[in-house]
């Protein structure tokens, strides 16, 4: 395979070099918000998970795609990263499941990618001088720079009008039913849900009285990418939800039901993106791993009609919610753990103790 150079260029100039991988993508010059995930496993879940629409993704572990790639563990269609930062792609994979390297994966998917990066070098840079616009490719260094310069970011983009569903679908064989918002929904999510409910999921623009009209059990809010104070038309349907019908939401589905209960988010320097990220249930005590994937965070102090029910230890950042009035909580992690560890499944649970009205709280476990 001929290695073709390519330089990572951060909106600040910070240059990294490196090779391309993946597809190439037009003029040699690709562009996004550059987050670093810190996991160990679970490559093709985070480049399939429809929330980072509008990121490249930099991994820190250092040797990725050893395992290669296989249909069952896409979290979508497709991904909707806009790039991939690696150390060390591996060569061969080894996996009996595999049907393609990563390489294969990320051109099959129009996805490019840049390997050979320094990537503690970028993830310590990222951790002092927060997220920020990047441009990579085989364009020249110029070209680059000026891309990275003029390359918009996050914040004020409605990202989830770019991954949402245009037409309703059903999947699941649950007892109930239940209504799921696709923010830019992942497929454990709604392998979870089916469980539970018959999972109708609909479009991110539906309003408030479509989704009554189904007469739902319960109505979920997916994950999903992009600044949350972009998606008015998401927390005001969310607000003529809250006290018809019970409420479970997940990462952006947290942030737009604190917005839809009055508060406020705001964008963490550099975010969390991982497989272990520890969290205290402030009931309990207890502390969850949890998988995670925001940029954004729920602000503190700005809910008057909710009560925080989890934290994070790492940073203190508000984890978990829950209404003091009507039967509604939300979680700002992933407990589907598509991929992660699966301490937090128990919200599966208490969600559908909320639709059968056994319970009205997040505090049992
Ligand atoms: N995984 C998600 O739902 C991400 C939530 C939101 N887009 C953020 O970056 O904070």
């Amino acid at each position: 395979m001929t290695v073709r150079d390519a330089l990572l260029v951060l909106a600040d100039g910070t240059t990294f070099e490196g090779e391309a991988i993946g597809a190439e993508p037009p003029g040699g010059v690709a562009t996004g918000e550059v987050v670093f995930n810190t996991v160990l496993t679970g490559y093709q879940e985070v480049i399939t998970d429809p929330s980072y629409a509008g990121q490249i993704i930099a991994f820190t572990y250092p040797h990725i795609g050893n395992y290669g790639t296989n249909p069952t563990d896409d979290e979508s269609v497709r991904p909707h990263a806009r790039g991939v930062v690696v150390r060390d792609l591996a060569r061969r994979h080894s996996n009996w499941r595999a049907t393609d390297d990563l390489d294969g994966f990320l051109r099959r998917h129009g996805v490019p990618g840049i390997g050979g990066v320094d990537t503690r070098r970028l993830t310590r840079h990222i951790r002092e001088a927060g997220s920020m616009p990047a441009a990579f490719g085989t364009a020249p260094e110029s070209t680059l720079r000026e891309a990275a310069a003029s390359a918009p970011g996050t914040d004020g983009i409605d990202l989830v009008a770019t991954v949402s569903t245009d037409q309703p679908y059903t999947v699941g064989d649950g007892p109930r039913r239940v209504v799921a918002y696709d923010f830019g929904i992942k497929r454990t999510i709604l392998r979870h849900l089916g469980e539970l409910a018959v999972v109708e999921v609909v479009p991110a623009s539906t309003p408030a009285d479509e989704v009554l009209a189904r007469e739902p059990d319960g109505v979920f809010l997916s994950n999903g990418p992009g600044d949350p104070a972009a998606v008015g038309y998401a927390s005001d349907a969310v607000r003529d939800l809250l006290g018809e019908v019970p409420v479970f939401g997940i990462c952006l589905g947290h942030q737009l039901m604190a917005q839809a209960l009055g508060g406020a988010t705001h964008k963490l320097p550099f975010g969390h993106h991982g497989g272990n990220h520890p969290v205290r249930h402030l009931h309990s005590g207890s502390v969850e791993i949890t998988s995670q994937n925001h940029n954004y965070a729920v602000t503190e102090g700005s809910i008057d009609r909710a009560e925080v029910t989890h934290v994070n230890l790492n940073d203190g950042v508000i984890e978990g919610i829950r209404c003091t009035d009507v039967p509604a909580f939300s979680v700002q992690y992933h407990p589907e753990a598509g991929p992660g560890p699966h301490d937090s499944r128990y919200l599966f649970t208490l969600f559908e103790r909320l639709m059968d009205g056994a319970s009205s709280s997040t505090k049992g476990r």
